[in-house]
């Protein structure tokens, strides 16, 4: 599986100037988290690979096929930043409803809506309305939604803003349980939270990439001495400010 930008330029208003320029970008295995400071592009890069917007110039392919297909569009699931409780729906009829509009029939939407839930770890919560759940909870429905159709490449734009430590912990188990089978690309500003968990790291800036790699090549970027528990903001900060010669 490969999901690939090449020299891609994108820009919200014709005239305005682009906020990914040439832009290459290929999504490696695992869990990937895309780290860049606020308007570095990352909400735009991930609307690019959910085929939400397309490049003005440049191409957005999986395994060969472009964005604008629908074969596309059924391959790859985003969760944007803010989900929306569905008003008088339980969690398990929000996200049967997803998967019938990515196309399934109903019983199928609302069989692997069950098998979706019980996958972010919310089996327990799906006969609740959404709206009386919390924030947290609010999220996983949300990547119950990314799943239900089968995906095959998950884009997750901050899923974990605003959760508490303790729903970070589990919404981390979650994830580390769905990217055995697919590749997960997550934005975040929790850059120690979620670093040491990830197989890989992307950092954005200014729409470029300043790096994409491993996770124990990023922090490899923090300079010696840096204290353990500040290895990955240390290598952020390394990565994403310029030395002081330039
Ligand atoms: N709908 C829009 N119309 C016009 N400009 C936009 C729009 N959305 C984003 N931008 C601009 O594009 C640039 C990149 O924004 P983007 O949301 O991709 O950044 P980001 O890295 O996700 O930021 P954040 O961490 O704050 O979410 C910013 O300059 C932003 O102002």
């Amino acid at each position: 599986m490969t999901l690939e930008l090449r020299s891609c330029t994108y820009a919200y208003r014709p005239w305005a100037p682009p906020v990914l320029e040439n832009l290459d970008y290929a999504l490696p295995g695992g869990l990937t988290i895309l780290l860049g400071p606020n308007g570095a592009g990352k909400s735009t890069l991930l609307k690019l690979a959910a085929s939400v917007h397309f490049p003005r110039n440049g191409s957005v392919t999986l395994d060969g096929l472009p964005s604008r297909s629908r074969a596309y569009r059924r391959a790859v699931a985003w969760m944007p930043q803010n989900i929306t409780a569905m008003t008088s729906l339980t969690a398990r009829e929000q996200v049967a409803y997803t998967g019938w509009l990515k196309g399934m029939n109903r019983r199928d939407a609302w069989d692997k809506a069950a098998d979706a839930l019980a996958r972010v770890d919310l089996s327990a919560q799906a006969d609740t309305r959404t709206r009386r759940l919390s924030g947290g909870q609010l999220r996983r429905v949300g990547v119950a939604s990314a799943l239900v159709h089968g995906a095959r490449v998950l884009l997750l734009d901050e899923p974990t803003a605003g959760m508490d430590p303790r729903q970070r912990r589990v919404f981390r188990d979650v994830l580390r349980s769905l990217t055995d089978d697919v590749p997960v690309l997550l934005s975040t500003h929790d850059v120690a939270d979620l670093a040491e968990d990830s197989d890989n790291v992307t950092v954005i800036d200014d729409g470029r990439v300043l790096y994409s790699g491993t996770t124990d090549g990023f922090l490899a970027h923090a300079p010696d001495g840096t204290p353990s528990g500040r290895i990955a903001e240390a290598a952020y900060t390394a990565l994403s400010e310029p030395t002081p010669n330039h």
